[in-house]
């Protein structure tokens, strides 16, 4: 280096580089981390597989232990070697990292890292590596995946942009512990038997989907008034398929393409969650308000600030392309769910048949859910007082997570807990009768004529809390 000019020196480095390649009796093969926006799912078996090579193979390592894993993890640390042996088969693992020059100037810029690992192996084993080792290596890391997996809910709100292991992904992933089991779930029973089916028979139907040539992918709607427990099914659907769950903040996506890239890096086996989607996005005014504006202002954009920042652009088509477009069929085993209080601000196109696949009402706490909330929270089957409940219950109109507030705060006496509960249930249907005198009660007036209104637009049943189904008017 010292004897040479610089582009000489490139120029015999590269040549030693293409003689050692010809003489040499080993071969390489990369493996790298990013492929297109995605983790590479061979990086990651890999590294699963090597976590358990490389505390006895490699001189440097890094220490893990995930929140509330039961052992330590060692991964390996950047230019280790691990030699790993398999039936007298003999492979070298190296970890490589290489940095990005940045084109761009910037002060906040921090330079790209690339990660990859290479497999060097002898000429001859080529044929035992690639048909007994590389299967071996994938196949025990998914037994270790399943052995350590920890559950995840990513999100696509803005984790850290500085660190590394966050700014090659779109989706920032926190462990996922949420307690809530549909046996914990205060619900119909018929409901519940009904949406747990649906959910094991989904998730075992790999090949019907292929046969009758679907996306592998359910979408569910939950609807009904805060405190119901939408959130809480969506923890429990999670809890009982093994499932990932994916956030998704639509304010925070800019546009269409954007929502493509999120849906893209989605894995398999998980479940895509759309929160409040009448509050994410104005889906029914969409079309009606672009058209007022463009009445009232021929050039919208003139009139804009510069330095605004670009809202979100996401659009009904964008969404409904999401949950079933061409697009959405790139990977396989997704539920896809959307939650909304408001049922009837949402655009016919996302309710219409087949669009989401199960219409589901949360409702108010009927008796048969009270008497789980009491098995959870009191830890009672049967109590005298139930009968006044009962009959309290059904006119009162009082959501689960109110009925859950009233048993937590005596849990340790179930009598004094219920006798708050009557209370609140009396004072809930006073409430009621005041708002809307002479109707069946508050808001819920409003719902039952939600209900019925879906009924109008979606194929599927529309069940609610209490099990009723809501009637099935014909589309018009
Ligand atoms: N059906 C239910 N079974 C058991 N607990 C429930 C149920 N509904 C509500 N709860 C309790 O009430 C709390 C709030 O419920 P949750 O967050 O699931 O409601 P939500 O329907 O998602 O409300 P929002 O529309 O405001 O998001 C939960 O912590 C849960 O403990
Ligand atoms: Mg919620």
């Amino acid at each position: 280096k010292e004897y040479l000019p610089p582009e000489l020196y490139e120029q015999f480095t590269a040549l030693l580089r293409k003689l050692n390649k010809y003489f040499s009796s080993y071969i390489t093969i990369i493996i790298d981390e990013n492929e297109g926006m995605k983790v590479s799912e061979v990086y990651e078996s890999v590294q699963v597989y090597l976590s358990t090579r490389s505390s006895s193979a490699a001189s440097r390592l890094k220490l893990n232990k995930p929140k509330n894993a039961q052992e330590f993890t060692f991964t390996m640390d950047k230019k280790q070697q691990i030699v790993d042996e398999f039936y007298g088969l003999k492979v070298w693992w190296i970890l490589h990292s290489r940095e990005l020059k940045q084109q761009m100037f910037s002060w906040n810029s921090v330079s790209d890292e690339k990660r990859y690992f290479e497999l060097k192996f002898h000429k001859k084993d080529k044929t035992r590596v690639f048909d007994t080792y590389l299967p071996h290596v994938m196949a025990e890391a998914k037994i270790l995946e399943l052995k350590n997996r920890q559950r995840k809910i990513y999100t696509n709100k803005g984790g850290d942009s500085r660190s590394y292991e966050y700014r090659n992904r779109i989706w920032t992933p926190v462990v996922f512990e949420h307690p809530a089991t549909f046996e914990t779930l205060a619900l119909d029973p018929d409901l519940k038997d009904d949406i747990m089916q649906d959910l094991q028979k989904f998730s075992q139907r790999e090949t019907y989907y292929k046969k009758v040539g679907r996306a592998w992918k359910r979408g569910y709607l939950l609807y009904g008034p805060p405190g119901t427990g939408k959130s809480s099914m969506i923890a429990a659907i999670s809890n009982f398929l093994q499932y990932d769950i994916y956030d998704l903040e639509l304010t925070e996506v800019k546009s269409n393409t954007e929502l493509r890239k999120l849906l893209i890096a989605t894995t398999n086996k998980s479940i895509i969650v759309i929160e409040d989607i009448d509050c994410s996005l104005d889906l029914s005014d969409r079309k009606k308000k672009g058209k007022k504006e463009s009445k009232e202002d021929p050039n919208p954009a003139a009139a804009k600030p510069e330095n605004e920042t670009p809202e979100s652009n996401v659009t009904l088509s964008g969404v409904l392309n999401f949950t079933d477009g061409l697009w959405s069929c790139c990977g396989s085993e997704r539920i896809i769910i959307f939650t909304t209080n408001h049922i009837d601000r949402l655009d016919s196109a996302l309710l219409r048949s087949g669009r989401m696949d199960k219409h589901i009402h949360l409702s108010f706490c009927g008796f048969s859910a009270l008497r789980v909330l009491a098995r959870n929270y009191l830890g009672i089957e049967d109590h005298p007082l139930f009968e006044e409940v009962e009959i309290l219950i059904e006119e009162a109109k009082i959501t689960p997570a109110d009925v859950s507030e009233e048993l937590m705060r005596s849990s340790e006496d179930p009598t004094a807990a219920l006798q708050n509960l009557i209370a609140a249930l009396r004072r809930a249907k006073e409430k009621a009768a005041l708002v809307l005198p002479g109707s069946d009660g508050g808001v819920e007036g409003n719902l039952g004529a939600e209900a019925e209104e879906l009924g109008s637009t979606a194929e599927n049943s529309v069940t609610d809390l209490k099990g009723e189904k809501a009637p099935n008017v014909p589309v018009e």
